[in-house]
Parts: structure tokens; sequence; C-alpha cells
């Protein structure tokens, strides 16, 4: 499935009264990778969070296949198309593996355990399907959490705030490929990241305070 055309509209966004960022306006299409930029504090969690629907705007609109997803008519079309990856990996300590993905996808789009045991093993977590993650490394629950990009394939459009955290460098060059496939695909992939995207041509960049 192809996302639709996603428009970010005179955006701006407060927190404790001061002013991250404001008049942000951005146009994705299918086939785009957006890097969120800007040093720390300056508001890429916090705009990656409000396409989420996860906080609300303090002015302007995002629009998804012309519909606004800010409390308007296009927000459960949005969310149906929407996966969004959080800086922290959600995973749960108690749980294995395969019960996280399991329980983590089921909310939108059950899985079957062969599925997930063929994500696992794509993120390079072969024999770890029963491991409770609380016995893991903290890339190895990055990759836990990276493979529902994997199961959860209904989704057209990926919010991944900070995806690449604890990832060593061989798993760092497998998933920007995926994120170049998932676009090539038809998919619009958003993401920050402090880790330099600027060897990967295809992807664009927004500075917070810059329009795009
Ligand atoms: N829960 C919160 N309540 C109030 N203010 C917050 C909260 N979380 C973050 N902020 C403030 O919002 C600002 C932007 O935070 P945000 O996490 O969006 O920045 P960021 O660009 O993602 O930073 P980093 O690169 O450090 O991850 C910061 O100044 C921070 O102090």
């Amino acid at each position: 499935m192809a996302a639709e055309q996603i428009d970010i509209i005179d955006l701006a966004c407060e927190r404790d009264e001061r002013e991250l960022f404001a008049r942000l306006d951005c146009c994705l299409q299918a086939g785009d990778v957006l890097q969120v930029a800007g040093p720390n504090g300056a508001g890429k969690t916090s705009l990656l969070r409000i396409l989420a629907g996860l906080m609300p705007a303090s002015a302007g609109d995002i629009h998804y296949a012309g519909r606004s997803i800010l409390g308007g008519s296009g927000r459960e079309f949005w969310r149906r198309h929407l996966l969004f990856l959080g800086h922290a990996t959600a995973v749960k300590a108690t749980l294995s593996a395969e019960e996280n993905l399991s329980w983590l996808c089921a909310l939108d789009q059950p899985v079957d355990r062969e599925a997930i045991w063929d994500a696992l093993a794509a993120v390079g977590l072969r024999g770890y399907e029963d491991v409770p993650c609380r016995q893991m490394s903290a890339g190895q629950q990055r990759r836990v959490a990276l493979a529902r990009l994997r199961l959860q394939t209904a989704k057209p459009v990926w919010v991944l705030d900070e995806p690449f955290t604890a990832l060593d460098r061989a798993a760092v060059q497998v998933l920007e490929q995926q994120i170049l496939a998932f676009a090539r695909d038809g998919g619009i992939a958003v993401l920050t990241t402090h880790h330099s995207l600027d060897h990967l041509n295809e992807v664009r960049r927004l500075d917070l305070g810059r329009v795009c």
C-alpha cells in the first residue's frame, strides 16, 4: 500500500510556554525519507509526537490524504496507516521477545508465531525468541522493537524516533537500507537521529526552524 501525501502546515509547538518551532511547512509524498534534524532540545521528538497524535500542536495543522489528523476527520485513517516507534523501545522486560512482539502488534494487526520468529531471525535474534527481554542487551532490545517494521506490513508511514540507538554498525546499515527500500516501495519514513545520514542521497533533511 502506498502512502498518501502528508502536509505539515504552518505548524508550531510550545512546551512550558517556550516556543520550540513555528511556521513549519513541509510536504511529504510516497517515496520520501525525511530526517528531522537539530540540536538537543530543538523539538525533534516533540514534532514526531505531534505526528503520532501523542501531543497537541500549539498552532497549524497536519493533513494526511487531504484531511486533518490533529483531531480532524483524517485521524482514524492516519492511525491505521502509521507505525510509530518511540525513542524508548516499549519492550517489556519480563516478556520474551516473541511475547513482546505478539502484544505490540496485536492492536493493529495480529501476527502468528512463525511470522514473529522470521522477523526475529531477520533482525539477528534467531534463538532468542523465548528469552525474557531483561536478559538482552540494549541493542538486542532495540532489535526486538525494530522487528515490528517487518511485521506490521500494512503500514505505509513510519515515524521513528532515534531508531539507530544502541545498534551496532552492521545493524545500522541494514536498517538504513530497510528504510530506503520501504520508501522505494511507496512508503514515507520520518525519523530523528543524531547519526549522520549524509551518505544517503535519498534522505531529505528538515532542520527545525527552517522550511524544508
Ligand atoms: N515532558 C516534557 N514536559 C515539558 N517539557 C518537555 C518535556 N519533554 C521535553 N520537554 C522540553 O521540550 C523541548 C524539546 O524536547 P524534545 O525532546 O522534543 O527535543 P529533541 O530535539 O528531540 O531533543 P534531543 O536531541 O535531546 O532528543 C526541550 O527543551 C525539553 O526541555
